[in-house]
């Protein structure tokens, strides 16, 4: 079975979650798009639900898709969200925001009664921090706004190199809020709740892609079948 294959079982998986009547957060990605288009299919066959999506990428595929729409505008609280992660700790503390969507996603699971995360085992490690960790930032000062998150990455034992993300064909990448991404290869992040903490002091940092106490279960794909893994502590622990 190749990584997409993989993918889809693990959304197919959160899907069996759903129930009539629910409002879900709609997560972003190429794992939560195999959601978004298994979740338009029972939409197709009469589940009544109504999403929130966490980026106009995902914006696009749930209306391409079928799947009704509102805004937390409208709607007061979540019952599901459903979203990929670029890892996964044995603590359900997550790294977000390769594809960009980490403010957005964040709000949204943080909105929500249950956040489910989907991904193909590849995605579960030991320790958070091989994938480079995206910090959302503001253009404005970005130099001091830099000294500050090296001087955080130091006092939480981290280091590593920075980079602002930019796109295939070179120009800076520019996220659906306004705000820029700077990526931090950290290699080994040793206290994640200390460090997502330190960043969230930072002005010029509008979010960091270290989701904490947020996932309550985990669906995990690979070659031996699916492996579910529930949160021990309450959500926001
Ligand atoms: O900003 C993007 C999101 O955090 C994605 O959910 C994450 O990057 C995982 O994406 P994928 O399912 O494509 O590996």
């Amino acid at each position: 079975m190749n990584m997409d294959q993989l993918k889809r079982q693990a959304a197919a998986r959160a899907l069996e979650e759903v129930r009539d009547g629910m409002q879900l957060g709609l997560g972003t990605g190429s794992t939560a798009k195999h959601f978004v288009e298994l979740l338009g299919e029972r939409v197709r066959a009469g589940l009544k639900i109504i999403g929130v999506p966490t980026s106009e990428a995902t914006r696009d595929d749930a209306m391409r898709c079928g799947v009704p729409l509102t805004t937390l505008d409208e709607i007061d609280h979540l019952d599901i969200t459903v979203d990929g992660a670029d890892e996964i700790d044995p603590a359900l503390n997550l790294i977000k925001g390769g594809g960009g969507a980490l403010l957005r996603e964040k709000i949204v699971a943080a909105a929500s009664d249950r956040m489910i995360v989907i991904a193909d085992d590849t995605k579960w490690v030991p320790t958070l921090g091989r994938f480079p960790l995206p910090v959302e930032v503001i253009p404005f000062g970005l130099g001091a706004t830099r000294r500050a998150i090296e001087k955080a990455f130091a006092e939480c034992g981290v280091s590593g190199q920075m980079a602002v993300r930019k796109t295939k064909d070179g120009h800076v990448f520019v996220t659906d809020g306004g705000h820029w991404i700077v990526d931090a290869q950290l290699g080994r992040i040793v206290d994640p709740p200390g460090l997502a903490k330190a960043l969230s002091t930072i002005p010029g940092v509008v979010e960091h892609g270290l989701f904490i106490g947020l996932a309550s279960s985990a669906v995990l794909a690979g070659g031996e079948g699916i492996r579910v893994i529930e949160r021990r502590e309450p959500k926001g622990d």
